[in-house]
């Protein structure tokens, strides 16, 4: 069946517990989040392919005959990948991203700048897929247009959202995976095989945003809920108490490249003093882990309210040292504790988001107070619910007015 137009989505997610440390092999916990990324494909015959991203202002548009010269390059490093692919047991192999390939697609968008802005990252981890997966057949024309609910660069794990909507979206019209939407139903979700296989190109796109991701982002992204994550092991947590979280925005920009780049060269610089800090992150989510899983298991006392408490306040000294931190962050953390609710940076920090653990006996008058003092500081905020589902396709009826709105601009 061919596909003319689909409708994909993808959550962002929050990481409870071991960002970064997770980028060196520790244990992370992440959630998903019910704010989604939301991608609109269209087949054309305008002989065109154009891209449009309105949260990041970017609106691309190329005639197939400007592209097609790049596909040469595409051929080689094509017929190693397609054969793993269709093997789908050497998964290191598709992980891997070509660094010559990103030179040139660096080159024809113009990138000058190395840690490259915003739209170039996004326009190149589409660019990617795209060649990846036509190269070797004739070139779609297409218009594929993004909009998410989430923050960009904030923390919230929109540069894999955007990845995962990217490699479902893509992967579909590669015909390498069925859309899974049949005429009677609002929303489907893949296989188990077909997740697979979105999550590892979507981690393709990731390593174009971020240069050395973990997979923990993506894995959220794809399957949902809340997991537990170590050197590309995904395991969900399907007990886990429901914990009322407030999400708090900086505002303050930032990139994760960066960040990650930043901690890289610290732990080069003083691998002694380094190591023992993500050893303890570690032991932090393997702690908290544990609290979880009691939590569920046992009547849930203030006791365990105490722990996740402290370990939140451990975590984000440690992410200070890390070099990590910022000042607003630190605002942020004495703002709400001066209300009694502990808070740490959840992402890659430098800015962006914090989350603030509510206890279930905080009376709402509380949280409104602590949420008008941080509006206050310039910060936005808001309560969400977590777990919300993996990637799925939707048919348009089910996908917000206001976002459908946004996407029928294109
Ligand atoms: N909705 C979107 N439209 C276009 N690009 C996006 C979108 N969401 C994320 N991105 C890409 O991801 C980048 C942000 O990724 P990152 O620095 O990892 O921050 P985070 O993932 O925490 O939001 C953006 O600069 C952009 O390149
Ligand atoms: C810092 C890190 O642990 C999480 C980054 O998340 P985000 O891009 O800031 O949403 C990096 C990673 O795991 O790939
Ligand atoms: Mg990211």
């Amino acid at each position: 069946m061919s596909v003319e137009e689909l409708l994909v989505s993808a959550p962002g997610k929050a990481i409870l517990h071991g960002e970064h440390a997770v980028v060196h092999g520790k244990v992370a916990l992440a959630v998903s989040l019910n704010l989604r990324t939301y991608l609109r494909l269209k087949a054309t015959t305008t002989g065109k392919v154009s891209i449009n991203l309105p949260n990041i202002d970017t609106f691309v548009c190329w005639d197939l005959s400007e592209l097609q010269p790049l596909t040469q390059y595409f051929l080689d490093v094509l017929c190693c990948l397609f054969s793993n692919l269709l093997l789908l047991g050497k998964r290191d192999e598709i992980q891997r991203v070509d660094g010559e390939l990103v030179r040139i697609l660096r080159k024809f968008v113009g990138a000058t700048n190395e840690n490259l802005d915003s739209c170039d990252m996004a326009i190149l981890a589409f660019l990617y897929i795209y060649f990846l997966l036509f190269a070797s057949s004739e070139l779609p024309s297409l218009t594929v247009s993004v909009w998410s609910e989430l923050p960009t660069g904030a923390g919230l794990g929109s540069s894999a959202a955007y990845s995962v909507c990217l490699a479902a979206a893509l992967l579909c019209l590669s015909r390498v995976i069925p859309t899974p939407l049949k005429e009677c139903d609002h929303t489907a979700r893949w296989c188990q095989e077909d997740l697979e296989l979105i999550n590892s190109w979507a981690f393709q796109g990731e390593t174009i945003v971020h240069g050395n991701p973990s997979g923990v982002d993506n894995a959220v992204g794809t399957w949902g809920g809340m997991l537990r994550f170590l050197a590309g092991k995904i395991i969900p947590l399907n007990r886990v108490p429901l914990l009322r979280i407030l999400l708090t925005n900086t505002k303050v920009p930032r990139s994760t490249k960066v960040l990650v780049a930043r901690l890289k060269d610290k732990m080069n610089k003083f691998p002694s003093i380094m190591t023992p800090v993500l050893d303890s992150v570690n032991a932090i989510s393997c702690q908290c882990e544990k609290v979880l899983s009691e939590m569920t298991s046992q009547p849930i006392t203030g006791e365990h309210y105490n722990i996740l408490e402290e370990l939140i306040d451990i975590n984000q000294h440690h992410l200070n040292v890390m070099g990590v931190g910022h000042p607003t962050l630190d605002m942020l953390c004495r703002v709400t504790l001066a209300k009694g609710l502990h808070s740490k940076l959840t992402g890659a920090g430098g800015g962006g988001c914090a989350i603030t653990l509510l206890r279930p006996e905080t009376h709402s008058m509380v949280v409104q107070n602590m949420v008008q003092d941080l509006k206050d500081c310039g910060f936005d905020c808001w309560e969400t619910s977590i777990g919300g589902p993996g990637v799925q396709q939707h048919s348009p009826l089910t996908v917000k007015q206001e976002i459908m709105e946004i996407l029928n601009q294109y």
